[in-house]
């Protein structure tokens, strides 16, 4: 028995749906659900994050493509959500295993005090021996607020539940050096460590099959987003699940990405992927490295310049000169007050503001060094 191994697994709607008719591949479903109550009995806590409320819907409603409207999109996934969680849990139930259903949306998780009640509801369901399936809440995301796609709804799982595993099923059975669909003679990936995750150079393309959304490049981020929180991440066949414990096991299957250094820290966990970025400060090279290297906070002398509309309390991103980031934080001034006091000693803020609101602009506890946890 293993009680201490989260593991998060993504299917695609590629993996969920024929893809000549767009049905519900049946036995595919099945397999996972059979591997997942296996991983669940040794032992591991198991989250599926699943596609296919819009495929499913699209399939209910005999549409033959994915709807371009948003409203159209939104009512459809209301259609296809519940079929889609009546046939895991007709499933599941064969085998004795209860599973919840947890339908999130991006604003909740920005909100630290419902980030926080999605872990503890997690861990609860996890305590209970259920096996939590999510999605996005498709019905009711609006579109500046939508995680887009459920490979980086999937990483941000992963970070929020402190995951060991993420596997992103799909229907190619690991990363190639292009889209093999288009180049046949693209070259498999088997391992990726973060120094060359940053460099890849693969055409991994946006369009998706016939029912996916992402297609290769959200798996990316993914990658990105999940490894640089200590969550080895697995891009790999949804076709057969049952390879999920030969690959733990250390099988050679799919492409494997590994994991940064693990970081305990739920809230700088939250401060990196929960938040979303409202605006930029520019920082001299001094601030870069005071709070890169040094672990110090960012004052307000080593900011150059502001973007964005934000209020204090907002997540920003910190960039070098050249506008590339290199942190993110919580700010603990507006945009407008940064404007005014940027560039100065701190001892001049209140003269400048005509009130003292601290010397920091964001505090050292409040920044995420490029999401690897640095400080
Ligand atoms: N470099 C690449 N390596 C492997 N597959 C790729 C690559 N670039 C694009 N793809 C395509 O990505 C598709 C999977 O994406 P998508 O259809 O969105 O799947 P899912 O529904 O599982 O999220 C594959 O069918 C493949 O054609
Ligand atoms: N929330 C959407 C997910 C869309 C999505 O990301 O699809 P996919 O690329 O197949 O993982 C749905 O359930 O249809």
């Amino acid at each position: 028995m293993n009680h201490s191994q989260t593991i998060v697994i993504k299917i695609g709607t590629s993996s969920l749906a024929q893809p000549e008719t767009g049905k519900l591949a049946l036995s595919t479903i099945a397999a996972l659900v059979e591997t997942l109550t296996e991983l669940r009995q040794l032992g591991y806590d198991v989250v599926l994050v699943s596609s296919g409320a819009v495929g499913v819907g699209c399939s209910r409603l005999k549409l033959t493509e994915r709807p371009k409207k948003i409203a159209t999109k939104q009512a459809i996934a209301a259609v296809g959500q519940g079929r889609l969680i009546r046939v895991y849990d007709d499933l599941f139930t064969a085998l004795n295993q209860p599973i919840a259903q947890i339908l999130l949306t991006r604003r909740e998780l920005m909100e630290r005090s419902c980030y926080v009640n999605a872990k503890n509801t997690f861990d609860a369901l996890f305590e209970l021996g259920v096996i939590p399936i999510v999605n996005e809440n498709d019905t009711v995301a609006i579109e500046e607020l939508k995680f887009g796609d459920n490979d980086t709804l999937s990483a941000l799982v992963a970070s929020l539940i402190n995951a060991n595993w993420l596997f992103i099923l799909t229907d190619v059975d690991r990363l190639y050096s292009a889209d093999p669909r288009t180049f046949p003679d693209a070259k498999p990936i088997k391992v990726v460590n973060s120094l060359q995750l940053d460099q890849l150079q693969v055409k991994a393309g946006n369009k998706g099959s016939q029912w996916g959304t992402g297609g290769m490049s959200t798996k990316l981020t993914a990658a990105r987003l999940a490894t640089s929180v200590g969550v080895t991440t697995v891009i790999t066949h949804g076709k057969k699940p049952e390879n999920l414990l030969k690959i733990i096991n250390g099988e050679d299957i799919g492409t494997k990405f590994e994991a940064q250094l693990k970081n305990d820290n739920a809230r700088k966990r939250w401060i990196a992927y929960g938040l979303l970025p409202r605006g930029k400060l520019y920082l001299d090279k001094g601030a870069v490295k005071a709070i890169s290297q040094k672990g110090k906070s960012l004052l307000a002398a080593g900011i150059l310049k502001v973007e964005g509309s934000f209020d204090s309390a907002d997540a920003v991103q910190l960039c070098d000169e050249t506008g590339q980031e290199i942190a993110r934080g919580i700010v603990n001034y507006n945009q407008e007050e940064i404007n005014k006091i940027k560039g100065n000693h701190s001892n001049q803020i209140p003269e400048l503001l005509g009130y003292d609101g601290g010397g920091t602009i964001v505090h050292r506890d409040n920044l995420v060094i490029n999401g690897t946890f640095k400080n």
